[in-house]
């Protein structure tokens, strides 16, 4: 029988745009393990882009997937995880990310309004994005904060150099 997989070596939260998905890229082929983003996983188990999951079934049903998914995901993969931004709303998600090497990707209004500009659609930023990204960083900030082992801020440098800020604050250089 093979063994479960042991937790996730790094964990990424942070608001979109904060590079989760790219920088989580980076981080495990600087690690040379896997890496695993939840979104991806979400969109494989419904069969569809998220936009659509919110338009069809709605946000809660969402959720419900991502829930899931996180909680999947934290049992059975043991290199790098990127969540989307919302995951850490949860509670539950919350209790199952203590004690792990995570690690809050921060990021302000402009350069995420910018990168999210340029990216895949997210539909909680559809309308007025400046304004819902801000709410949203609102009530999310303390929670980003709490779940996280160390914090690291994006807005300057490039990808490369936002991976290397997280190794070196989970001091994983010389692994
Ligand atoms: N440090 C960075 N500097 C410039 N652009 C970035 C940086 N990190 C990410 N991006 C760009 O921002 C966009 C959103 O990145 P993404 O990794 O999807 O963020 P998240 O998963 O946190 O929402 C992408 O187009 C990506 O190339
Ligand atoms: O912040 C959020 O609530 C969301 C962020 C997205 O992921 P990214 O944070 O990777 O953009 C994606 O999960 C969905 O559109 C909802
Ligand atoms: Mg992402």
């Amino acid at each position: 029988m093979t063994a479960p997989a042991g937790p996730p070596a790094v964990v990424l939260v942070g608001p979109p745009g904060a590079g989760k998905t790219t920088v989580g890229r980076l981080v495990a082929d600087r690690l040379g393990v896997a890496y695993r983003d939840t979104d991806a996983d979400i969109e494989a188990t419904a069969g569809k882009p998220i936009p659509d999951i919110f338009i069809d079934q709605g946000e809660p049903h969402f959720r419900e997937l991502e829930r899931a998914a996180v909680r999947d995901a934290l049992a059975g993969h043991d290199g790098v995880l990127s969540l989307g931004g919302g995951a850490i709303m949860d509670e539950a998600t919350r209790a199952l990310l203590r004690g792990l090497p995570v690690v809050f990707l921060d990021v302000g209004l402009h350069a995420a309004v910018r990168r999210v500009g340029l990216d895949a659609p997210r539909p909680l930023l559809a309308v007025n994005p400046r304004q819902s990204w801000r709410d949203l960083m609102e009530k999310r900030r303390p929670l980003y904060t709490e779940v996280a082992r160390a914090v690291v801020a994006t807005d300057e440098g490039t990808p490369e150099d936002v991976a290397e800020a997280v190794l070196d604050a989970l001091q994983l250089k010389d692994a």
